[in-house]
Order: structure tokens, then C-alpha cells, then sequence
């Protein structure tokens, strides 16, 4: 099967009784294996409750997500847990990490929590990896000794080290500079070059014009979407136009 994930009728529900919110009104939606999905829409359209329910991260009100075969929602919570530890990677706007640890350590630990206890393999594979997303050297220093790119670098060096079949990045660079931003959606240009599937949330659309489409939220829906793959290159010409020209039409 060529899809990663499906999505089919979702409802997301928050609060009770007179104190409701529907955040996501019945959402279908398919991410392709490999495919690179950005999600735009105005704030509060349900953008970030679509990446918590299609990962599983959040129980859906109603509805149905597969991720290959495996309906999450009938999982068991320790099952759930598994697949998103070992199939899935999470990339926020600010990596929460350990303060009392490393850098490499805390690129590590998530691994170690899995019962993979040969620190010198996951060494090899954090060291790797950080050379790879331009921080080695940086091993050692605390979380407060590098910069707000640096940090984001391990958060995805971290989200990597169980090589995810598919990514999920919630405004990756919503907390940084335009030149370390550019840098980072490099990155995950590169990496979902390598096969990983990557549904990234965000407001830029410089950010989303990287991406191979481009799906619009309002109101708890997708309402329209934006195939990229047909506009040559991943910049801001052209397809970055197109994206601007939606959210303009949208009235974001
Ligand atoms: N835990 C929660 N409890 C109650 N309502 C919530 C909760 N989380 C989200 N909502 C509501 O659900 C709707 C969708 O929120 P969501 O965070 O998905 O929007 P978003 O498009 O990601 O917004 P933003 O761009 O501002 O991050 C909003 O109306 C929000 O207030």
C-alpha cells in the first residue's frame, strides 16, 4: 500500500457539554509514504489537532486513522506508544530537553527509554546524525550553550535516531530566524529526500512552499489543497506564490 497514513471522517472534540469546541469537523485526508504534506490555515483551525489525532498523540472523538494497516484509535495506549516511538518522529517549535543533560544525551535518551541499552551503537547513531544535521562538536555542551537552530538540530537528530517511517514537525521554525530557518527546512528537505514522509504544520509559506502539497485547514476542515510537485524546484518562486495567492483567497 502506498499510503502512510489515513484519515477518514475525523472528529476532535474538546471539552463537554455546553463548553464544547469541535476542532477537527469530520477531516479526510491521505499522506502518501515518502510524500512531504504542509498544513496551513488560519489560527485555531485545527491545524496542530490534525498532527495530534493522524499520530495518534490525541484519542479523536469520532472517526478513523490508519497508519499502514493498524487502526490507531482501537490500540491499546502502550501499543500506540510503541509506533509512535519506533515509526514516527516529533519535531515542535521549541525541543523540550533535559537541562540536567548533554546534548547528546538528550538525543539519546528517547532511544534508551525503548530498551535499547547499547550506548555505544546510539552514540555512533546520535554522532552520526549530528554531523549529519551540521552540530558536531556540540556533544557536550548544555541545552543553554547553544542557539535556538542548534538546539531545533538536536530536537531532529532526537525525533531521527529510531529512523521514523514519517515525521511530524509542528512549526519547526516558528522560533527562529529566517537564515536558521532556511537552514532547518534544508534539513528536512534532505531527510524526506531519504524516504521519510514529513507532515509539517505551519504559517510560512516559504516554509510550506518546500513541501509537495499543501493542505488548507479552516474551521475544523481541510478546505482545499495545493499540489506542489508540479512547480519545478522547492522555493519561494512560483510555488511559494501559489501558496501566498490561497492563504489570500482563503483570507488568511
Ligand atoms: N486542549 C484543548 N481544549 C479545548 N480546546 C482546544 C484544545 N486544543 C485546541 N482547542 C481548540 O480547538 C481549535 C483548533 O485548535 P488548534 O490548536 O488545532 O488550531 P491551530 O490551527 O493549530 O491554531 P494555531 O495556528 O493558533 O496554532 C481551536 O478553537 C482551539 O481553541
Amino acid at each position: 500500500m502506498n499510503c502512510i497514513i489515513a484519515g477518514q471522517n475525523i472528529v476532535k472534540i474538546f471539552g463537554k457539554d455546553n463548553e464544547q469546541a469541535k476542532a477537527l469537523n469530520g477531516v479526510n485526508v491521505e499522506i502518501k509514504k515518502g510524500e512531504f504534506v504542509a498544513v496551513m490555515g488560519p489560527s485555531g483551525s485545527g491545524k496542530s489537532t490534525l498532527l495530534f489525532a493522524l499520530s495518534g498523540m490525541d484519542e479523536i472523538t469520532s472517526g478513523s486513522v490508519k497508519f499502514g494497516d493498524t487502526e490507531l484509535s482501537k490500540l491499546h495506549e502502550n501499543t500506540l506508544a510503541d509506533i509512535r516511538r519506533t515509526k514516527m518522529g516529533f519535531v515542535f517549535q521549541q525541543p523540550t530537553m533535559l537541562k540536567n543533560l548533554n546534548i547528546l544525551d538528550n538525543i539519546i535518551l528517547p532511544a534508551m527509554h525503548e530498551g535499547k541499552k547499547n550506548t555505544a551503537k546510539l552514540t555512533q547513531k546520535a554522532k552520526a546524525l549530528m554531523k549529519k544535521t551540521g552540530i558536531a562538536g556540540l556533544e557536550n555542551r548544555d541545552t543553554t550553550e547553544v542557539s535556538g537552530g542548534q538546539l531545533q538540530r538536536a530536537g531532529i537528530c532526537r525525533a531521527l535516531m529510531n529512523a521514523p517511517e514519517i515525521l511530524f514537525a509542528d512549526e519547526p521554525t516558528g522560533a527562529l530566524n529566517s537564515k536558521s530557518a532556511e537552514e532547518i527546512m534544508e534539513l528536512l528537505v534532505e531527510i524526506n529526500k531519504e524516504g521519510t514522509a514529513i507532515l509539517l504544520v505551519t504559517h510560512d509559506a516559504k516554509v510550506a512552499a518546500r513541501a509537495d502539497r499543501v493542505l488548507f485547514t479552516k474551521d475544523g476542515n481541510i478546505v482545499s489543497e495545493l499540489p506542489l510537485q508540479k512547480f519545478s524546484g522547492r522555493g519561494m518562486e512560483t510555488r511559494g506564490e501559489k501558496i501566498l495567492a490561497e492563504m489570500a483567497a482563503m483570507g488568511i
